[in-house]
C-alpha cells in the first residue's frame, strides 16, 4: 500500500537539492536532456520515491542500486508517470543514457545516503513540532509500540503509529508493508502527521532502516531498546554487525535520549558505548538498572516499577515475563517524555489489543464446539528466542496438552529455522510444523529444517509435519481437543498477517481466520474443501 502524502506544500527546487547534498551542479544535467543548465536549475519536484511504480506527477524519483535491479532500469516507468527529475549514482545515470532516458538527473555516490535530508527537504519536516519516539530492538518492539501509542491515546494525545502491523494517523490507519517505511515514504508520514495536529508520533525502528538510511533527517526524541538475540542473519554479517546496527538509534545523530532494558547482555554493552544519555530498566533481580520491575510472586500479571525515588503498581493482561517488560518500558517511556506518575499508571491498559501478538481466538457464537474449553493463540513469534518466550508463557498456563503450530518464513534468515524447531520441541506436548511464507524456497526444505532442530532436542513431544497451513491448524485444534481440558493451541509465526506469499504470489490467508474455522468445526480434521495453504 503507498504511504500517505501531504495535501500541500512548496516546491522544491533542484538546484536547492543538489547544493543540500552536494551533488556538484555539473552532475545535474542529463546531456540528453537537451536542457541547458539552466532549464535544469528551473525545475522544481513536489515529492520523492524510490519506487518506479509509486511515482506521481512533478516526483523527484531515485533511482537506487540494489541486490536484484538498478532503480535506473525503471526510470523510463518513473518518466510515463510524471517524474521531474531523478536522484541516481553514475551507474544509474549512464544506464539511463544508454536506455534513452531524459530526464534532469542529480548524481551522486551513495544516493540512498542523502535521501533522508532530500526528504525532509521536499516534505519541509525539519523543524516539526512533533515528539519522536523509536523502538528497537529484536522482539517487542510492536507490542511496546502499541502500549505507548494506547497510553497516548487515553491521556488525550493526537498520536501516531508507524510498525510492522500499521501507520496509524489519527484515525487513519494504512496497512504497512515493511516495518519502518523507506526514508522518502516516512518523511511524507510525518509531514501527513504534522498536517493532522499529531502531537506524539511512535514508530518501530528495525536493524534494515538503520542500515539502509531509512529514518535519515529524523532525530528521535526518546530511544528504546527491548532486547536483542538471534534474526536476520541473512541481511547482517553476524551478531555484533545486527547489534552495530540497532546501536546506531543511540548516537546523537540518531537520538536525544534513551531507554534500554538491560535484561540481556546486548542491552548492558549498548549502554556502555551509548553516544546519548540513557536510563535502565530491567526485570531480571540480579540485575542494576534506574527502573527495576518486580512481578508479583502470586500473580504474574500484576508488577512493581520502581525508579527515580517512585513507584509504580501495573498489570498486564498479555501473557508472559516478556510482555511484563514490554509494559514496563512503555511506563517509563510515557515518564520519560513527561507524563506524570499517575497519568501513566491510569493510562497503560490492563488488556491492550496487540494485533497478532498473543492474541486469544474464540470460536464463533453456535459454533460447533462452543463449549470447547481451549485456549486458542495467535502469536507473531519467529525467532527462538520468541518461540521460547512465547510458549513458556503458554506452558504455565496449560493444564492440558500444549500444541504449537509454526514454520519459518523463506527467503529469510535461514539458520534460525533450527533453533524455532528446537525451542517449540523443548516446550509444547505437539509441534505441528508447517509453512509460513515460503516466498520463492521449496516449502518442504524449510519445514526438514525446522523439523531437524525439533529432532535434535530429546522431549517426548509429539512432532508432526503438515503440508499447508490450512490443515496444520485444523490437525493442531484435533490434537489440542484430545488433550483435553485446559489444553492450549498457538499458532505462531504469522500473527496479524493476512496474506501467505507462495512463490512471488500472496493468497489471504489470516491464521485468527483459519484458527476459529478450525474451532468451530465438529472435526477440524474432516475438511474436504481447504480454503488456503500451500498444499
Ligand atoms: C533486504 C532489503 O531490505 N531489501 C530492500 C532493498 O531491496 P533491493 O536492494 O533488493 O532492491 P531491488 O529489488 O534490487 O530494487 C532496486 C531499486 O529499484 C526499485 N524498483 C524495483 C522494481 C520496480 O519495478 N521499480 C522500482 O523502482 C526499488 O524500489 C529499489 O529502490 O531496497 C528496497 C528499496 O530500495 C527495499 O524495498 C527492500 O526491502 C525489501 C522489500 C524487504 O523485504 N525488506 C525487509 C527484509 C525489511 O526491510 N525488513 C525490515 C525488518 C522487519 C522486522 O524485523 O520487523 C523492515 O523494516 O520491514
Ligand atoms: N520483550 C520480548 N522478549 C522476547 N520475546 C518477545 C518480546 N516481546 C514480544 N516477544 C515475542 O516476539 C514476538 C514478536 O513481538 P513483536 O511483534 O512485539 O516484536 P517486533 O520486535 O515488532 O518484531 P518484528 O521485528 O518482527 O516486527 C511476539 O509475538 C512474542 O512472541
Ligand atoms: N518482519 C519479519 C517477520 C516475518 C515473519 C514470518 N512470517 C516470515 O515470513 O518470516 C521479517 O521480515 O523477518
Ligand atoms: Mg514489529
Amino acid at each position: 500500500m503507498s504511504a500517505p502524502r501531504p495535501a500541500s506544500h512548496d516546491s522544491s527546487s533542484l538546484r536547492g537539492l543538489a547544493l543540500l547534498i552536494g551533488a556538484s551542479p555539473d552532475s545535474f544535467a542529463s546531456p540528453d536532456s537537451g536542457a541547458s543548465h539552466g532549464d535544469v536549475a528551473d525545475v522544481t519536484v513536489t515529492g520523492v520515491t524510490l519506487d518506479s511504480r509509486a511515482v506521481q506527477n512533478g516526483d523527484l524519483y531515485a533511482a537506487l542500486p540494489g541486490a536484484r535491479a538498478h532503480g535506473a532500469d525503471f526510470a523510463a516507468q518513473a518518466a510515463a508517470s510524471g517524474a521531474a527529475a531523478v536522484l541516481t549514482d553514475a551507474d544509474g545515470a549512464s544506464r539511463m543514457r544508454e536506455a534513452g532516458v531524459a530526464l534532469p538527473s542529480l548524481v551522486v555516490e551513495n544516493p540512498r545516503s542523502v535521501l533522508g535530508a532530500v526528504a525532509s527537504a521536499i516534505y519541509d519536516t525539519a523543524d516539526q513540532d512533533l515528539t519522536m519516539i523509536g523502538i528497537t530492538g529484536t522482539n517487542g518492539k510492536t507490542t511496546t509500540a502499541y502500549l505507548v501509542a494506547s497510553a497516548l491515546g487515553v491521556l488525550g494525545h493526537r498520536t501516531g503509529l508507524i510498525g510492522t502491523v500499521e501507520t496509524r494517523i489519527g484515525d487513519e490507519r494504512i496497512k504497512s508493508v515493511r516495518t519502518t517505511p523507506e526514508a522518502t515514504d516516512l518523511h511524507a508520514i510525518l509531514a501527513v502527521m504534522e498536517e493532522r495536529d499529531t502531537d506524539t508520533c511512535v514508530m518501530e525502528v528495525s536493524s534494515h532502516a538503520l542500515s539502509q538510511h531509512r529514518v535519515d533527517g529524523v532525530v528521535y526524541d526518546l530511544a528504546l531498546f527491548t532486547n536483542l538475540s538471534q534474526d536476520h542473519l541473512d541481511f547482517h554479517a553476524d551478531m555484533e554487525d545486527y547489534f552495530s546496527a540497532k546501536a546506531q538509534l543511540f548516537t546523537r545523530e540518531r537520538s536525544v535520549r534513551g531507554l534500554v532494558c538491560v535484561d540481556d547482555i546486548w542491552g548492558r554493552r549498548l549502554v556502555e558505548q551509548s553516544g546519548v544519555p540513557v536510563a535502565t530498566l530491567t526485570t531480571q533481580p540480579d540485575q542494576e538498572a534506574d527502573w527495576i520491575v518486580t512481578v508479583d510472586e502470586g500473580e504474574p500479571s500484576r508488577f512493581t516499577l520502581r525508579g527515580n525515588g517512585t513507584e509504580l503498581d501495573l498489570r498486564s493482561a498479555l501473557p508472559g515475563d516478556f510482555n511484563v517488560a514490554n509494559t514496563a518500558m512503555a511506563a517509563v517511556a510515557l515518564l520519560l517524555i513527561g507524563e506524570e506518575v499517575d497519568a501513566v499508571s491510569r493510562a497503560i491498559l490492563t488488556d491492550p489489543h496487540v494485533p497478532g501478538r498473543m492474541e486469544k481466538v474464540v470460536a464463533t457464537a453456535g459454533g460447533a464446539v462452543g463449549s470447547d474449553d481451549l485456549l486458542a493463540v495467535v502469536d507473531y513469534a519467529h525467532t527462538p528466542d520468541a518461540v521460547e518466550a512465547a510458549l513458556t508463557a503458554l506452558r504455565s498456563a496449560a493444564t492440558g496438552r500444549l500444541v504449537v503450530v509454526l514454520g519459518a518464513g523463506g527467503d529469510r534468515d535461514m539458520s534460525k529455522r533450527h533453533g524455532m524447531g528446537r525451542a517449540a520441541a523443548g516446550i509444547a506436548d505437539v509441534v505441528v510444523v508447517t509453512d509460513d511464507n515460503p516466498r520463492s524456497e521449496e516449502p518442504s526444505a524449510i519445514r526438514a529444517a525446522v523439523l531437524e532442530g525439533a529432532q535434535s532436542v530429546a522431549t517426548d513431544a509429539l512432532l508432526v509435519e503438515v503440508d499447508g497451513r490450512h490443515r496444520a491448524i485444523r490437525e493442531a485444534v484435533r490434537l489440542a481437543r484430545e488433550g483435553g481440558p485446559g489444553s492450549i493451541v498457538a499458532v505462531v509465526g504469522k500473527g496479524h498477517e493476512t496474506g501467505q506469499e507462495v512463490g512471488g504470489v500472496v493468497h489471504p490467508f489470516d491464521d485468527r481466520d483459519e484458527l476459529r474455522l478450525a474451532l468451530d468445526a465438529a472435526d477440524p480434521a474432516d475438511d474436504s474443501a481447504p480454503t488456503g495453504g500451500t498444499s
